[in-house]
């Protein structure tokens, strides 16, 4: 029997959810009585603190290359009163994008911005979005589109996670552990504001024919959300009503001759007769009762040198009868009749198996190329080709060298958050205000900013420490099609809040330029004095009253050749989501501030960071003294057209 098949495979999922920490809710699918059903059935691949390690950076040679300074720090739009407005964005504006579906198979998120069409066409009801347990949950804040293109890319970076874990891996264990882990790690690093409610109708994005490799991949899209059972449902009216949303079925003979008008589902309970109906098949009867659509993702089995398993989606159907047919002298089985929705594309199901079965499987990922040295991990996806970050040491603090150990300020004596910044020795050194939000953003973008430090009596809590704390947000390099590898957040990140500080070794003119290297260096600490870009705003800031000291006679920059953090990944754009800002905590050396990438613009989940690598045109030269040119490939509307 088909059902039993289905329970004693997921039984096998079961057991490796548990093994792993996973959290799976209490099944009703598998013995339901009817006050069961009014609670959603469903296991949950719930978060796991299991985490593997896939890959470290090693060290590369530096290039011979002798170029001039290459990024001076600097921003030349005037993005900077978008931040000093109060209220900005650091209360988490919700931008929401939940879905609608307008009957025509294409959607819209919140924004009135189309996406490509859902499942199908006309006929198509409206889909209806619901929790698992009946309850309204507010959308998450900043959801990212459910659109065609972040579910199949979602599903990408899911198989290449999933593959990377085979490979690294070469376990012993089973497909099913490994996907597992692969959703594991997934949602806890990659995925963004994962949704994982149950849809009532089509899914956004999922389009009827998508072929699946796994029962977590249907999980992953929201196509079937139970790892228990082959139908699952939702409870409605506070658990009176519960509803059939999904069929896994078995790829029965109809199928494999690609007839999918009908299907013919058999019941999970095996009942006495005059029992009432329970579970999944009373959800299955109460969809017929109320002609609700059932999406039905077809199991298929391909059998060569493996047995390889692909679900495919066949669209949706109703349930237009069910049967009780009898077992045993006092036993019956209830038998549903589906039909397929009309309108919806045809598909054929072996052709759409064996096409994903040719697809080539490009793609790496390394879970954290930062070893662990960042408290959020660093993941590095390739879903364009085999490549790998090219290797390099991954350091979280800049590198002095021996001679430019510097001393920590003396400090202010605050005990509480330097809130009194009458009092404050750092409030004061900032022109008599705290540059910070209480929420961490920045108010306004500064010549330079002091930050309590090392010698302060403040606690870490203090209001004056943003920076230096690290990165907050979920950031990932990526490989991106034209500009070589870039980063990007996986959160939403609000305008003014602290990105990442560009890391690297610290070195003076002479050993940078000994050094030639053209793709990584940040001269620092020379634009304090830019009146055009501060408006003066350096008058308020008592250090630089007095325009430029001796310290400030030396260049120095931060090369992030060898040595470095994330945030020599991030690429220039003619219209950066980042700004860079100098800051002073740990020394007083105003030519060697820290270069603090803060938000100048809400980010969304998954855009690309940039920064205004503010190179003079005709101003980079190669040894011989001859001008070198690069083409900026930001893509903005208002590129210059020169990256340099
Ligand atoms: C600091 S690295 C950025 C990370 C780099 N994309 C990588 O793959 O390592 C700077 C180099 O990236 C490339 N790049 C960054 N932004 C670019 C842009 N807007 N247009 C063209 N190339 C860019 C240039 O080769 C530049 O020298």
């Amino acid at each position: 029997m088909e059902a039993i098949m289905a329970t004693s495979k997921v039984r096998n999922v079961d057991e490796v959810l548990n093994g792993h920490g996973g959290t799976v809710e209490p099944s009703v699918a598998a013995k339901p009585s009817t006050q069961q059903a009014s609670q959603c059935n469903g296991a949950t691949w719930e978060n796991s603190s299991m985490m593997t390690r896939l890959g470290t950076g090693g060290c590369r040679k530096g290039r011979k290359a002798v170029l001039p300074w290459r990024f001076q720090i600097g921003y030349k739009r005037p993005r900077s009163q978008g931040l000093s407005q109060d209220g900005g964005s650091d209360g988490l504006p919700a931008t929401g994008t939940s879905m609608s579906t307008d009957g025509t198979g294409a959607s819209k998120s919140m924004d009135g911005s189309r996406h490509i069409g859902v499942a199908a066409a006309a006929s198509v009801p409206n889909k209806t979005k619901v929790d698992n347990g009946d309850r309204h949950r507010p959308m998450p804040k900043n959801r990212v589109a459910i659109s065609r293109e972040s579910v199949m890319a979602s599903l990408q970076e899911f198989r290449l996670i999933y593959r990377q874990l085979v490979a690294q891996e070469k376990a012993d264990c089973g497909k099913q552990e490994h996907d597992l882990a692969a959703f594991q790690v997934f949602r806890e690093r990659l995925c963004v504001e994962f949704d994982d409610r149950r849809y009532l109708g089509s899914v956004p994005g999922v389009h009827v024919g998508d072929v699946f490799d796994s029962d977590a991949e249907l999980f992953l899209v929201g196509l079937h959300r139970t790892q228990q059972s082959r139908v699952d449902y939702i409870n409605q009216n506070g658990g009176r009503t519960c509803l059939a949303v999904s069929i896994v079925s078995y790829a029965q003979q109809s199928a494999q001759n690609n007839n999918l008008d009908f299907l013919l589902h058999v019941g999970s309970v095996a009942a006495t007769t005059g029992q009432n109906m329970e579970g999944t098949d009373l959800a299955l009867k109460q969809s017929m009762d109320t002609k609700t659509h059932v999406r039905v993702i077809y199991r298929f089995v391909m059998t060569g040198r493996e047995e390889l398993t692909y679900y495919v989606y066949g669209g949706l159907y109703l349930v237009e009868k069910f049967s009780k047919e009898k077992l045993r002298e006092d036993k019956h089985i209830s038998t549903f009749h589906l039909r397929r929705l009309s309108g919806q594309p045809s598909i054929n199901i072996h052709e759409l198996v064996e096409k994903r079965m040719d697809e080539p499987s490009n793609g790496t990922f390394t879970v954290d190329i930062s070893s662990g040295l960042e408290k959020i991990p660093i993941s590095a996806i390739n879903s364009i080709s085999n490549e790998a970050p090219a290797p390099f040491r991954y350091i979280s603090h800049i590198q002095y060298l021996r001679k430019y150990q510097l001393d920590p300020p003396s400090g202010c004596d605050c005990v509480g958050r330097c809130s009194d910044s009458q009092k404050c020795a750092c409030v004061m050194k900032n022109g008599g205000k705290i540059p910070f939000r209480k929420t961490g953003g920045l108010l306004e973008e500064k010549p330079l900013i002091y930050e309590c430090g090392p010698s302060c009596k403040c606690p870490p809590t203090c209001r004056n420490r943003v920076g230096q704390h690290g990165i907050s947000f979920r950031l990932q390099v990526f490989k991106t099609t034209s500009m070589g590898w870039g980063v990007r957040s996986l959160d939403f990140i609000p305008t003014g809040r602290f990105v990442c500080e560009y890391i690297g070794e610290l070195l003076d003119n002479e050993d940078a330029q000994e050094r030639g290297n053209d793709e990584y260096l940040f001269l620092i600490g020379n634009n304090y004095y830019d009146v055009s870009r501060w408006d003066n705003l350096q008058k308020t800031i008592p250090s630089l009253m007095n325009g430029p000291g001796e310290e400030e006679e030396n260049f120095f920059a931060v090369d992030a050749l060898k040595c470095g953090n994330l945030a020599r990944f991030i690429n220039h754009s003619c219209t950066p989501n980042l700004f860079t800002q100098n800051v002073l905590y740990d020394h007083d050396n105003k030519g060697m501030p820290h270069i603090m990438l803060f938000a100048c613009e809400d980010i969304q989940p998954l855009e690309p960071l940039s920064y205004d690598y503010n190179y003079t045109i005709d101003g980079v030269h190669d040894s011989e003294g001859n001008i070198k040119k690069k083409r900026c490939l930001c893509g903005s509307v208002e590129c210059t057209g020169w990256l340099y």
